[in-house]
């Protein structure tokens, strides 16, 4: 792979080694100091894994062209490589690299059922069981759409489904992905630069050169001779890390849990707060990631305000026209939200497998062995019951605020005062006196405006017990 390379363009190979080292496996190994910021590497992009140069192929590519609906990105590049890793000739130096690639992978998708129960609860738990369950289907599609079409390119013995989660596992855990000037982005796999491994103790320091399409990797620290040559994946939470890469950081500090919040469309005035839940940056399904540095993000509380909105409420919002509920409404419904989510919470914290109290001491015993899937899935485990209960406390000190009456008291209907008709903003406005919601500055405004406000008066005036008509 290395004189492939060379002979294509590449520069620093020769400064370089592959090398096993036994925290992270194979990976690059420096021969000479670097400087930080230094080029370390550069691959040209002639050699690199693309969706262009899959497309331009003079066999895959029309095959690929004339599939309809297009194969995914991450599909194509899975296919390609897969074309490649088949043909007996023509393809040497992209074959060289295909034959450096691990020949399996620890991703959760390859993890025993037994394995995947020790994380039982989590989000990873979840999604993994979804994604056993969406590549059967898009393996289906595959050989209805290309496989089946193009028999003499795809012989079926080396396009199995196994093969495709190999191929899939290839690319979630080798490709690159950059941001182009357009606001695009392109996903690619670069040889030799995916071997390179992670850490968080670098800085991002691989970079797609626009112009020539070359991606180069900078030295994002000083590196002795000797040293392993990291770059930065990114922030990323372990639930992620295993799903895509097959590993875990432990004590990570990007863990995160993925809250997904959804109502049902027959639940009352569905149609009323989905209209909201949009206006708000929001769906009726909306999946919110909880952080350790963010455990709970104000886009639950938005979300959870108007999934709790009663009648009378909602009546009162569309009176306002333009607010949208993105601050507390009123005491009464923030406790419900908040009360709603503690419970939700501990509810999701009950159905985790393991206990994080338990696993906390498991792991520290060595229950669990670190070069086993059960110890990846543990520290998946841990990370998302810290996050969890860092919400859970998170809550219940703003419901301990609000039901001591010293949280923020601005409501949706403490918007300064105004003429609920002309909109005036006076102090000297009257009350209407049957609901108590609205104000009018004058006799005139409150006629005028009565039978817009009729129903929603006579909501607020039942709600609050003065049934009066
Ligand atoms: C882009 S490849 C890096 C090269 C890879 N080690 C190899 O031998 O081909 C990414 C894979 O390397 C491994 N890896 C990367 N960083 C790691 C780390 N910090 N700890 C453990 N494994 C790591 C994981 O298996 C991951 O899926």
């Amino acid at each position: 792979m290395e004189s492939w390379l060379k002979q294509s363009g590449a520069s620093g190979l020769d400064d370089l080694e592959l090398a096993d080292f036994s925290d992270t496996g194979r990976g690059v190994r420096t021969l000479r100091r670097f400087k930080d910021g230094e080029e370390i590497l550069t691959i040209p992009h002639g050699v690199l894994w693309t969706v262009e140069h899959a497309y331009a192929d003079p066999f895959l590519g029309p095959a690929l062209l004339s599939t309809r609906p297009p194969l995914s990105v991450d599909d194509t590049l899975a296919m390609y490589i897969l074309f490649v890793q088949s043909r007996g000739s023509g393809y040497d130096g992209l074959g060289s690299h295909v034959a450096a690639l691990p020949a399996s992978y620890t991703s959760s998708i390859f993890f025993a059922e037994a394995e995947l129960e020790v994380c039982a609860g989590t989000s990873l738990h979840t999604v993994t069981k979804q994604l056993h369950r969406q590549i059967k289907d898009d393996y289906r599609g595959l050989v209805v759409r290309l496989l089946e079409q193009h028999q003499e390119l795809f012989p079926r013995d080396k396009f199995t489904i196994e093969d495709y989660k190999w191929a899939l596992c290839t690319v979630w855990s080798r490709a690159m992905d950059f941001k182009l000037p357009n606001g695009d982005s392109i996903r690619l796999l670069a040889p030799f630069a995916d071997m390179l491994n992670h850490s968080s103790e670098v800085r991002q320091s691989h970079v797609y050169d626009v112009l020539s399409g070359d991606v180069s990797v900078l030295a994002g620290k000083d590196y002795e001779l000797g040293d392993q040559v990291f770059i930065n994946y990114g922030p990323i939470p372990n639930n992620r890390l295993l799903r895509l890469y097959g590993f875990v950081v432990p004590g990570n500090p990007n863990d995160s849990y993925d809250l997904v919040l959804t109502t049902h469309p027959m639940a009352p005035f569905f149609e009323q707060k989905h209209k909201l839940w949009v206006s708000a940056g929001l769906d009726s399904t909306s999946t919110i990631s909880l952080t350790l540095t963010d455990p709970l993000p104000s886009s639950v509380l938005r979300y959870l305000r108007i999934q709790r909105l009663h009648q009378s409420d909602l009546a009162l919002i569309a009176h306002h026209q333009s607010d949208v509920p993105v601050e507390k409404i009123s005491d009464s419904n923030e406790m419900e939200v908040l009360r709603f989510l503690i419970e939700s919470i501990s509810g999701i914290l009950d159905g985790f497998g393991t206990q994080l109290e338990k696993l906390e001491e498991q792991l520290s015993e060595g229950f669990y062995s670190p070069d086993r899937n059960a110890w990846l899935a543990a520290h998946v485990s841990l990370g998302e019951q810290r996050v969890l209960r860092l919400t859970r406390e998170t809550a219940e000190g703003l419901l301990a605020e609000v039901e001591s009456g010293s949280g923020n008291k601005r409501g949706l209907w403490s918007a300064p005062a105004q003429c609920a008709k002309c909109k005036k903003v006076s102090v000297q406005l009257m009350r209407c006196g049957r609901c108590n919601a609205v104000m009018y500055c004058g006799r005139a405004c409150q006629v005028a405006h009565y039978r817009e406000h009729k129903a929603m008066c006579r909501a607020t005036a039942s709600k609050n017990g003065s049934q009066r008509d």
